[in-house]
């Protein structure tokens, strides 16, 4: 028999529509998968069993039926967990919406219950998706089933290691500078960020609105463009949203045609700064899709160098105005100042921000106010802005010489817990080569080159593409991918979690 959870998604849609296997069977092997691992992974913060259950029951029947359904029908899937869903806890990874219980569901959970995915739970993340390691985390770290003593990434690495774990099929994640990507990368997993507007927003719990976007995490590059064809496409409830059918991606990714297409590699982001293992699978997958038809041009991206700092002033000033919102009057944690009679209302304020945010919120928070504050504003924001603008140029100009850029995801492969936990400049500058895509707007994903020489610990390869062609990165993550398989003879896979030694920690969601 074989095991459901090595199956990809697409394969277990495939399964369930000729009904081989029932969807309350794929569910459950995944459920019992979480019960074996997630002890050890962390990738979880709260599992969802009974309610995934009743919706592969209920998609089960309308099979059964013969209704029309949707392509991943039936599939299970887990949530990151700033995405609200109603009924079922939603924290951000913070203390401070501890218990929180939304009262709505975001357009894209919405989605993916209107196409009948039954939710196994929802996955851990850095506090309010600032980090890249998930060690920001109000309730522990995840760990990567590569090596569970190294970081799954960040701020999506449960989401990531869950997928990694082959504790669900499918993930959704959310990329404000990096956190769909580089989790995909130091994981061997697939991440896409599609172009700014193609998922809606609405129903994220915002870090900076202005560069947050959704997207799948999978195990293939087909597995994206599906579950990115349920969640995309245009949502009123999201000014933002980008009002035009979803690009063929699905299309895209089976046809894998590069012939004569032009790849432009980046040269302010590989090369130098970068793991000298992650930069060789790098140029052996650009040689590979050379092999396969493509051809390759060096472009230049001087404004790229910028783009850590001008994103380290956009966002922190977008998230200090987004995170006012938890002032512990409407919903979350809230604490009364020690040894205050009757505090008033900013008493009350000042102390359950005190102990419901974490250090790295709070850091994020003070540099926003700083930079937004008269007199520095011109200064400090509104110069990153006008970086942001020639970021902007700058795609624009090398898409005139190349259909996609491509870049290594992340500068290293997964570090060690605790490495760069007290250096914050240091966990920054994992999202050195992913920060620009979110900047301009643009689509970016990632699927795994290799393993590096020096430590066997998956690398990424970033693609990006112009906005609203998103269809193109999947079309040439699809060729790569087919091209490494060839090679490798089939995926990477990581070694055997054979510990289970922990039961897991995530609590069965309050119902
Ligand atoms: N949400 C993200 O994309 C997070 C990025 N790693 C950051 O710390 O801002």
């Amino acid at each position: 028999m074989t095991d459901i959870t090595r199956l990809t998604a697409a394969e277990i849609a495939d399964r369930l529509t000729r009904k081989e296997i029932s969807s309350v069977e794929a569910t459950q092997a995944h459920l019992d998968r979480i019960a074996a691992v997630d002890g050890d992974v962390h990738a979880f913060l709260h599992i969802d069993s009974e309610g995934a259950l009743a919706a592969a029951r209920e998609v089960d029947d309308r099979r059964s039926k013969g209704e029309a359904l949707s392509p991943l029908a039936g599939v299970p899937i887990a949530v990151k967990d700033v995405v609200a869903t109603q009924g079922q806890p939603t924290t951000a990874g913070s203390k401070i919406l501890e218990g929180w219980i939304p009262p709505y569901d975001a357009t894209l959970v919405s989605r993916l219950r209107a196409a009948g995915l039954p939710i196994l739970g929802k996955t851990n993340m850095d506090e309010f998706a600032m980090g890249s390691s998930t060690e920001h985390s109000a309730y522990g770290p995840s760990h990567n089933p590569w090596d569970l003593e190294r970081i799954p990434g960040g701020s999506g690495g449960g989401s990531a290691a869950a997928v990694a774990a082959y504790e669900a099929p499918l993930a959704i994640g959310t990329d404000t500078g990096g956190s769909i990507r580089q989790p995909a990368a130091v994981t061997g997993t697939v991440g896409a960020k599609p172009t700014y507007g193609g998922v809606s927003r609405y129903g994220l719990i915002a870090l900076a609105s202005s560069l947050d976007q959704a997207g799948p995490c999978t195990r293939s590059v087909l597995d994206a463009a599906l579950l990115h064809e349920v969640i995309g496409g245009h949502d009123p409830m999201d000014s933002t949203s980008i009002d035009a059918p979803v690009p063929p991606v699905i299309a895209a990714a089976r046809k894998a045609d590069i012939k004569g297409l032009r790849i432009g590699i980046v040269k302010e982001i590989s090369g130098e700064g970068f793991q000298p293992g992650v930069q060789q699978r790098f140029e052996e997958s650009v040689q590979l899709l050379v092999d396969r038809g493509a051809e390759v041009v060096e472009v230049s991206c001087p404004t790229f160098k910028q783009g850590l700092a001008a994103y380290y002033l956009i966002l922190p000033s977008e998230a200090s105005s987004n995170l006012a919102k938890f002032d512990a009057m409407r919903y979350g944690l809230r604490v009364s100042p020690e040894g205050v009679d009757s505090p008033s209302a900013e008493q009350v304020m000042a102390a359950s921000r005190d102990a419901g945010f974490g250090d790295e919120v709070k850091r994020r928070i003070i540099l926003g106010t700083y930079a937004l504050s008269s007199g520095y504003y011109d200064a400090y924001y509104g110069q990153a802005q006008k970086v942001r603008t020639l970021i902007a140029r700058d795609f624009a100009a090398a898409f005139e010489k190349a259909d996609v850029l491509v870049s290594p995801t992340a500068p290293t492969t997964a570090f060690k817990l605790g490495d760069k936990l007290d250096d914050p400049m240091a966990m920054y500058l994992n999202d050195v080569a992913t920060i620009p895509a979110n900047l301009a707007g643009i689509p970016g994903l990632s699927l795994p080159s290799g393993l590096a020489d020096e430590d066997a610990l998956p690398a990424g390869f970033q693609i990006l593409a112009p906005a609203t062609r998103d269809d193109l990165m999947y079309g040439v993550g699809a060729a790569l991918e087919a091209a490494l398989f060839e090679k490798w003879g089939g995926p990477l896979t990581p070694p055997e979690l054979t510990s289970a030694t922990a039961e897991p920690t995530a609590k069965e969601a309050l119902r």
